[in-house]
């Protein structure tokens, strides 16, 4: 490693809106340094780096990672550190982690679809780091391309010269070769220095069974040999590093990484909490400037998750447990409720975060989990104290006269939607349904054809967002809209807290904070609902919504016929038994909320109808 010195180094990431081909380029580049083989070509072709199952079924990647590259260009061989960024809203925290190990990036925008909300805040994040933007326009092999006009966009948006833009295509290979001459001559090298102190800026970790905790550091100064022994400037824990080396792609031991590198390694850290991202690890015994870390990644949506079948509960945990030690920014706290029993509240970046979390826990772990409806942190505010509040069981009753509460507040964010022009009206009316202000937007093309493009924005609450926005945003613009936010603060907002009562008993898994003006719609809806799902009794139910003492909507459940087995003919006794048998089988399964059996499937129908 020696060999490769700092001028003989780059290192960038691929940033892009999602879809906009991000895998499909890193592939090629994997491929074209002769890192990768050719994969076979044709519909089977699977990206190298998007790893996991749930990635490729939904094909966004979640989880960074990073491959190292050897290059020759003009009689030199050069080292090209790639780090692959996630391309969701919800995972802007790994976008920018990653670029922190980066001084350039290539910022991908597909030729078809232009410029859109993601290509935005990416190239604003890239460009706050003052990384170094290589321009691509990718996808130019389609018939549907619009290189000149997305070019003259690129121009008008971000103003790169159209000269610099390089037009691509990541799936043929077609210009992909001067990419790479691109990212050797235009992204500078790491400023490394290599004769003073050790620093290793930790920007990325995974769980090994085996090893432990494996680290993705970058070289900032110094050398880092097998051996050595590190401390971290965060926690001062002391460690021998045991393996070190370079992702090419997989794991490829080294015996050292010098100042400007980039790579892994183990140092028999047990617990994944111990590598902290943004972390500044130096020999022991030496005194360092640590680098400015992060903020960690703030939870802004929560939801409890339960197992279908409360005797699950203890594997249900074990599986969160191992699924959060591969996703850190994810947050875990047990809670119970009397209608679900046992379970934990999850912290998600967003709800694409929490989406993607219970398909991996479902696909990897063969999990059947019920989630109460997302929620999102509220401010409190008492007289002497503020408390956030996650969850709706913890919501004080503010249609109570005699609440102490002064004010509550909500988080809201900034949100930009782009969009053809034809369909701004249907999106302004989405985004004032869901209280919306500050509405604004103007023209992305200058060319003023119908087809012209705008970007809208406005403030809106995040608890407005978190459910089915975004699939209503889709339907709503034929696919076309694309839609980014970043955190606003809070703001007051008049919220209540909505019960569901069954034969007046309230079931503390249904709560939710709405706001006040959606009282009527979201209790007549949802008591409809519960009305639909909930298997009749022996006796009448009403089905109650309330807010503090108010009912505001009402269903009822009729009874149902008091003997079950009447419809059974005598004489089959063991038909009988079994049906009887079966009964208590099932009664097992239920829950009693006050008089009423509720099978722990109806609260997984209910919840799920409720988010779509
Ligand atoms: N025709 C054509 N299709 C491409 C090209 N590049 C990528 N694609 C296709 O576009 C789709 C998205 O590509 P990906 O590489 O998965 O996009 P991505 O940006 O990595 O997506 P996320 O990781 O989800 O953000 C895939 O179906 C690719 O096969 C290209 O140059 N031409």
């Amino acid at each position: 490693m020696k060999d490769y010195a700092c001028d003989r180094i780059r290192n960038f990431s691929i940033i892009a809106h999602i879809d906009h081909g991000k895998s499909t380029l890193a592939d090629r580049l994997l491929e074209l340094t002769g890192t990768i083989q050719t994969v076979s070509k044709g519909a089977s072709t699977q990206q190298f780096l998007d790893k996991l199952k749930v990635e490729r079924e939904r094909g966004i990647t979640v989880k960074a990672q990073t491959a190292s590259m050897f290059h020759a260009h003009e009689g030199q061989e050069y080292l090209l550190n790639l780090i692959d960024t996630p391309g969701h809203v919800d995972f802007s925290w790994e976008v920018s982690r990653s670029m922190s190990a980066c001084q350039g990036a290539l910022l991908l925008v597909d030729a078809t679809q232009g410029v859109q909300a993601q290509s935005l805040s990416v190239f604003h994040a890239a460009r706050e780091r003052g990384l170094t933007i290589i321009p691509v326009l990718n996808k130019i092999d389609l018939p549907a391309a619009q290189p000149e006009r997305i070019t003259a966009q690129m121009e008008a948006i971000f103003g790169i010269q159209p000269s610099e833009v390089l037009p691509i295509s990541a799936k043929t290979g077609q210009g992909v070769r001067d990419v790479l001459r691109a990212i050797v001559e235009r992204i500078p090298s790491p400023e490394g220095r290599p004769d003073d102190k050790l620093k290793a800026f930790l920007f990325d970790s995974s769980y090994d069974r085996y090893r432990g905790v494996i680290s993705l550091v970058s070289i900032q100064s110094g050398i880092l040999r097998k051996g050595d022994r590190i401390a971290s400037s965060h926690t001062k824990k002391k460690y021998e590093v045991t393996e070190l080396g370079i992702m090419h792609p997989e794991e490829v031991p080294t015996n050292d990484l010098h100042s400007g590198q980039v790579g892994y390694i183990a140092c028999n850290m047990k617990q994944s909490s111990e590598a902290h991202i943004g972390d500044t690890l130096h020999r022991v015994g030496e005194v360092i400037e640590p680098m400015t870390g992060f903020q960690p990644a703030k939870a802004m949506v929560f939801a409890g998750i339960y197992p279908i079948d409360s005797n699950d509960f203890p594997k249900l945990e074990e599986s969160i447990k191992r699924l959060t030690l591969t996703d850190r920014s994810v947050t875990v706290q047990r809670e119970s409720s009397t209608a679900l029993g046992q379970g934990n509240r999850l912290g998600f970046l967003g709800s694409l975060h929490m989406d993607v979390f219970r398909q991996r826990l479902e696909d990897e772990y063969d999990a059947n989990v019920i989630i109460t409806a997302p929620t999102v942190p509220f401010k409190v505010i008492y007289k002497d104290r503020t408390v956030l509040v996650s969850n709706p069981t913890d919501f004080p009753d503010v249609a109570d006269s005699t609440s102490k509460v002064r004010e509550i507040q909500e988080p809201i964010v900034k949100a930009s939607i782009i969009v053809p022009e034809v369909y701004v009206g249907d999106m302004m009316e989405l985004c004032f349904s869901h209280r919306a202000e500050e509405l604004d937007y103007r023209y992305l093309d200058t060319s003023g054809a119908s087809s012209s493009r705008v970007i809208l924005t406005c403030v809106i609450p995040l608890s407005e967002i978190v459910s089915d926005f975004f699939d209503k945003l889709k339907s709503r613009s034929s696919g076309f809209a694309s839609f980014d936010y970043e955190a606003a603060g809070y703001k007051r907002s008049d919220l209540v807290k909505m019960m569901f009562l069954l034969n007046n008993k309230p079931v503390d898994a249904l709560a939710l904070i709405i706001h006040r003006s959606a009282e009527q719609s979201v209790g007549r809806l949802w008591a409809k609902k519960l009305h639909k799902v909930i298997p009749r009794q022996l006796f009448e139910v009403p089905i109650q919504a309330v807010v503090g003492k108010k009912v505001v909507a009402r269903e009822t459940l009729s009874a149902m016929r008091a003997d079950v087995t009447a419809g059974l003919y005598g004489g089959h006794y063991e038909r009988k038994m079994k049906h009887l048998e079966n009964q208590k089988e099932s009664k097992r399964k239920m829950k009693r909320i006050g008089s009423v059996d509720l099978p722990q499937e109806a609260f997984f129908d209910i919840l799920r109808t409720k988010r779509s």
